[in-house]
């Protein structure tokens, strides 16, 4: 089955935990934690993802756009996020901070900025349990989908078929009615939406709305599209 996270990046803060619970027939909640340092912006961290926590039963999807992701990370399992998504492009040791957070039980997971490529990464995708392929530049919510990221899903996808790996596959910006069936084609499985979910007038029929388009044109292969 196709997986819909609302990212609460286009939530209302001063109302977080209503807004979580407004999606609560979503998959994960996606938490955008950003330091103004490896992305322009500024948003939230451990406190609140503890809080967060507290106040919903979706387990928490966290992006880290930060750097020194090998320091920050386990904090946010211990926060309790089910999934921990640290950017390749700032961890020093990926291999041993995926298997850290994975020894903390949660699911490990890397993203990619829309200009590094999966390959150098191949070998590193046994230690995971989910890549993020990033769809816009990372930072903030809103964004127009980047096209020219379309031909990294695919080959992502392949090579996490050719190593028989039942890795999921996340896209992440501009995700919407208009983009989704792309991705989903190309072979993305687990889809970030933002502005789509909670620019709705109706945050969980946006959800519904976006997971039946993804799964109508879904990869085949794709673990969570297959059944
Ligand atoms: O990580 C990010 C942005 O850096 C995302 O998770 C955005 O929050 C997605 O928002 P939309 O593009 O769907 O509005
Ligand atoms: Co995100």
């Amino acid at each position: 089955m196709a997986q819909i996270n609302p990212s609460i990046l286009s939530a209302d803060f001063a109302r977080l935990a209503d807004e979580a619970r407004a999606v609560e027939g979503a998959d994960w909640l996606h938490v955008d934690v950003m330091d103004n340092h490896f992305v322009p912006n500024l948003t939230l961290g451990v406190p609140v993802v503890e809080s967060l926590r507290k106040a919903t039963d979706i387990p928490l999807d966290c992006h880290l756009m930060i750097e020194d992701p090998d320091r920050w990370a386990p904090a946010y399992v211990d926060a309790g996020a089910g999934s921990v998504t640290f950017h390749v492009e700032a961890a020093a040791a990926p291999v041993r901070l995926a298997r850290e957070i994975r020894a903390k039980g949660a699911r490990a997971s890397m993203a990619l900025k829309p200009a590094t490529p999966i390959e150098p990464y191949e070998d590193l995708l046994p230690e995971l349990d989910m890549v993020l392929v990033m769809t816009v530049e990372p930072g903030f919510g809103g964004q127009a989908f980047l096209d020219v990221t379309l031909p990294k899903i695919r080959r992502t996808r392949k090579l996490i078929e050719r190593h028989g790996l039942s890795l999921w596959l996340q896209v992440d910006g501009g995700v919407s009615t208009a983009t989704i069936e792309r991705c989903a084609e190309a072979g993305a499985d687990v889809f970030v939406a933002g502005s789509a979910v909670y620019g709705a007038d109706d945050p969980a029929a946006a959800v519904a709305a976006l997971r039946e388009q993804a799964e109508r044109a879904g990869h085949p292969t794709s673990p969570t599209t297959s059944g």
